[in-house]
């Protein structure tokens, strides 16, 4: 198990920045730490890390106290407002960082050269952080984060303020590393986590509220969800008429998150040719249902 929590609260004064929070997650899983502001996430990204002492609670990370020192160079993290010395080389403050670690100077050079090619940033190793733009600064950020290659790695808000192409770089990264770390991701950009993650922890007001695999379905129940450019009277109706299809919800006001059942494969192509009839113009059709829909759905 990379990470056990039970019962796990933390207090500010008054405030329960975390209330009771019990999961757990497997070794190999892509987490989506999701909660509105001041759910409770950089709290508990703050206890795995050791930086923090929970009040009450278990917490484990492969079966070590947070802080132990057998986590070290097990566990690493981005937080939301990573900064670097503006002063010094990246190169100079990655393999610094390798040798906190432990590592002897070559192995932490050897290290740095090959955290920032992860990045693709090796031409920037002489650069001094000042001279980069804020999408480099975050990429390497990350490239520390993964110095060491830790097992479990925690990024708070890694993609936060980045241009596509920057943040896309990134998801591909998580996406291509994550087959050998344990990443828990926090973000708001649901779509951007629905993409990485497997498994999904809700937190609200300090509480876990929804603690779910995020896997599509393991039922004989499937999703589509339909986007149109308009919605038109009975359309709701016309695609629940549709074999296979189980329920129809409204989910927004553009929206139609559409339960089938599994063996009717061919009902995309029934969805369409049912608009194409209609003459109704569809924005999009996703396959699966919408971690947004999962977690915000209105009955
Ligand atoms: N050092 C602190 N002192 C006092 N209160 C704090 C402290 N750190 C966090 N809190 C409070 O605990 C609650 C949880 O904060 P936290 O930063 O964990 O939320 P978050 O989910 O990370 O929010 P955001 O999405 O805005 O980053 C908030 O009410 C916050 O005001």
């Amino acid at each position: 198990m990379a990470i056990e929590v039970s019962g796990l609260t933390k207090r500010f004064a008054q405030k329960r920045a975390l209330d009771d929070v019990s999961f757990s997650i497997n070794a190999g899983s892509t987490i989506a730490l999701v909660g509105p502001n001041g759910a409770g996430k950089t709290t508990l990204f703050s206890i795995l890390c050791g930086f923090l002492q929970a009040d009450s609670g278990n917490v484990r990370v492969f079966g070590h106290t947070p802080g132990d020192s057998a986590l070290f160079g097990v566990l690493s993290a981005l937080p939301q407002d990573a900064q670097l010395d503006p002063r010094f080389s990246v190169g100079k403050q990655l393999t610094f960082y390798g040798q906190l670690q432990g590592l002897n100077r070559r192995e932490a050079q050897h290290e740095t050269a090959r955290v920032l090619e992860l990045v693709d940033l090796s031409e920037q190793l002489n650069a001094k952080a000042s001279e980069l733009s804020h999408g480099m600064r975050k990429r390497i950020c990350i490239a520390q984060a993964l110095i060491g290659q830790p097992k479990i790695v925690l990024l708070d808000e890694a993609t936060a303020g980045l241009d596509p192409l920057n943040a896309k770089a990134i998801r591909s990264l998580i996406a291509d590393l994550s087959k050998d770390i344990t990443f828990m991701l926090s973000s708001h950009d649901l779509s951007e986590l629905e993409r990485l993650c497997d498994t999904v922890l809700y937190l609200e007001q300090g509480k876990l509220t929804s603690h779910q695999r995020y896997a599509q379905n393991e039922s004989d129940t499937a999703f589509l969800t339909l986007q149109v450019q308009q919605l038109t009277e009975h359309m709701k109706e016309q695609i629940a008429h549709l074999s296979g299809v189980k329920n129809v919800r409204q989910s927004q006001s553009d929206e139609f998150v559409i339960e089938y059942d599994v063996s009717h494969k061919a009902l995309d192509i029934a969805l369409l040719e049912l608009c194409h009839h209609h003459g109704w113009r569809y924005k999009q059709l996703i396959n699966g249902n919408t971690l947004e829909n999962q977690l915000f759905a209105t009955p």
